[in-house]
């Protein structure tokens, strides 16, 4: 999908269009209708543009960004972080779905030929594209992709140093919230296994046009070396059952049958033996070491988390 066509236009910021159709309208309701030069602008896309220049100075200055960094920017809209991003790195790849905002950034930098060769625009949906190599990532990220958009980012290769993005609020506080908080979750759990993350500013929502309906936060993410000691997908298949339900205790969660019957396929090491294993004897069993029985997920740490899912796969219960 990379480098499916390029903007041919006479030394123009380079322009790859990928990861196919445009969505039209997609959440229902009426789109907002503020405007930008004549472009009005869609809720469907979460296009909420920043309009404070201190903001978008704050943003940059804080995500430590160097002369030397290709910048990686994720729905660059009409340009207000992009042009301020160019002023202090080498490149900025800016991948935008909506090929008005593209036209727009096009027409925005094309002025400046020291900014326009420095910028190449992917049009496209970032969850389609193929990431090119980037040192740092800096966005006011479309909010209704905000979760995928993360993982996305951490399972790129080779990592990056950091990424500084601004999120919904709410959303924000859940990467960061720690083991108690009420905020606490598997979006919590599953990003601090692979970044550490650290909220850096608070951002009101007037601060946007048009205004969204809640405030937001930038929280800067930067991804683990070396390499994380588990599977992910098994990791997250476990930590999915464990948040099931948050307010039980392991115990609670584990002993019910529906679990139990989810769990049957699970039981690779048996099923390769051909035996049928006693599956209520070997969660008691579970459930009886360093007291995972009497634990809440909302409570649990990195460490509960990593050995309790070694503590199931020593008995041949994986979940993935
Ligand atoms: C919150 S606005 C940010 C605009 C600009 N960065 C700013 O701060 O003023 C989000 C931008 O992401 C774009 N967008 C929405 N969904 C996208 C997707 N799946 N992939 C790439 N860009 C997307 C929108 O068109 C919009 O320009």
């Amino acid at each position: 999908m990379r480098g499916t066509a390029r903007d041919g236009g006479g030394g123009g910021a380079g322009l790859r269009v990928a990861g196919g159709a445009v969505r039209k309208k997609s959440h229902g309701g009426a789109e907002d209708r503020s405007a930008y030069q004549g472009i009005q602008f869609l809720k469907s896309f979460g296009q909420h543009i920043l309009k404070n220049p201190a903001i978008v100075n704050a943003i940059v200055d804080k995500a430590g960004v160097k002369s030397t960094d290709v910048v990686l920017e994720i729905g660059p809209g009409t340009g207000n972080l992009t042009t301020k991003l160019l002023d202090a790195c080498k490149k900025v790849i800016a991948v935008e779905f909506d090929p008005r905002m593209v036209l727009e950034l096009r027409r925005r930098v094309q002025s400046d030929p020291a900014q326009n060769s420095r910028l190449e625009i992917i049009q496209g949906d970032f969850l389609k594209v193929d990431l090119p190599y980037f040192d740092v990532c800096v966005a006011n990220v479309p909010y209704q992709i905000s979760s995928p958009l993360i993982f996305k980012l951490l399972a790129h290769r080779p990592m990056f140093r950091s990424a500084t993005l601004m999120f919904q609020r709410e959303f924000a506080m859940r990467l960061v919230a720690p083991p108690g908080d009420a905020l606490y979750c598997r979006l919590s759990v599953n990003t601090q296994l692979l970044a550490r993350t650290q909220h850096i500013l608070k951002v009101g929502k007037n601060n946007f046009r048009p205004p969204p309906k809640v405030d937001s936060s930038v929280v800067r993410i930067e991804p683990r070396h070396p390499q994380i000691p588990v599977n992910f997908k098994e990791w997250d298949g476990l930590v999915r059952f464990c948040f099931g339900r948050k307010n039980k205790t392991l115990g609670g969660i584990f002993r019910t049958k529906n679990v139990l019957e989810l769990l049957t396929n699970n039981f690779r090491t048996y099923k390769a033996l051909q035996v049928v294993p006693d599956k209520k004897q070997l969660i008691e069993d579970v459930l009886a070491t360093d007291g995972f029985g009497e634990m809440r997920s909302s409570k649990m740490s990195q460490d509960d988390f990593l050995r309790l899912l070694a503590v199931f796969n020593s008995k041949g219960i994986h979940f993935a």
